[in-house]
């Protein structure tokens, strides 16, 4: 189980704005986050991979104490070891698609099974300004399922697929996250895009 309950001020244009999350994440769930622009959805995210700090609360993943801030304790993101799929990629312009998914994985088979899964198998050698933005979101995707992380982060993941693209991954997704067990958190700003897959939602409201 994942607990949240956290309290972080969001630097909002006018005034302040607490976001404020108390919620329970079972292991393997897979949640819809969604609500207005601006609400705090990624915010949220990076407060759970621990780029970025809550003024006040606790995040627990099983027995692991990752935020506490009465004790003082914010495990680093890298200690954490959640994957992340940023909404804008992230991705790095000097290295190539097959680059970009050994550098997070050293497995050549499931590097295989990923490239043929995101459709990229024959832009293996590309780097990211030869790719189209369909074709960069999903190297963005790879990418953060390389490591097999327990929990993944996704914030507007599939923005960039046509509808057909879209279904196609989502199932190969499921059938890879059943197999892992991952937990999964997606930001969506159109959470009809994300079909019926999800199990839990969670909805952050505006001012
Ligand atoms: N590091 C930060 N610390 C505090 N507040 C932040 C930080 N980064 C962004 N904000 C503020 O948090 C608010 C919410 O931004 P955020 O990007 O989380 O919203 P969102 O719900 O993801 O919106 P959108 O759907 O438009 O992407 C904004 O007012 C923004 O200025």
């Amino acid at each position: 189980m994942i607990t949240v309950d956290i309290e972080k001020k969001l630097k909002a244009y006018k005034g302040q704005q607490v976001l404020k999350i108390a919620r329970q994440f079972p292991v393997g769930s897979i949640t819809k986050i969604y609500g207005p622009s601006g609400a705090g959805k990624t915010t949220f995210l990076k407060v759970i991979a621990g780029l970025i700090g809550p003024e006040k609360g606790k995040i627990t993943f099983g027995d692991a104490v990752w935020v506490d801030t009465d004790a003082r304790i914010n495990l680093s993101p890298k200690k954490r070891k959640v994957g992340f799929v940023f909404q804008n990629y992230a991705l790095f312009p000097n290295m190539t698609v097959l680059e970009h998914l050994r550098y997070a994985s050293p497995n050549d088979s499931w590097i295989a099974r990923l490239l043929r899964i995101g459709k990229l198998e024959t832009f293996a050698d590309h780097k990211p300004e030869y790719l189209s933005g369909g074709q960069q979101q999903r190297l963005a995707i790879l990418r953060a399922l390389a490591t097999k992380p327990k929990l993944l982060l996704m914030d507007e993941p599939f923005s960039a697929l046509d509808p057909e693209m879209r279904r196609i991954l989502i199932k190969e997704l499921r059938a890879i996250w059943n197999e892992q067990g991952t937990t999964v958190m997606i930001v969506s700003h159109n959470p009809q895009e994300l079909g019926g897959f999800t199990n839990q939602e969670l909805y952050i409201e505006g001012i």
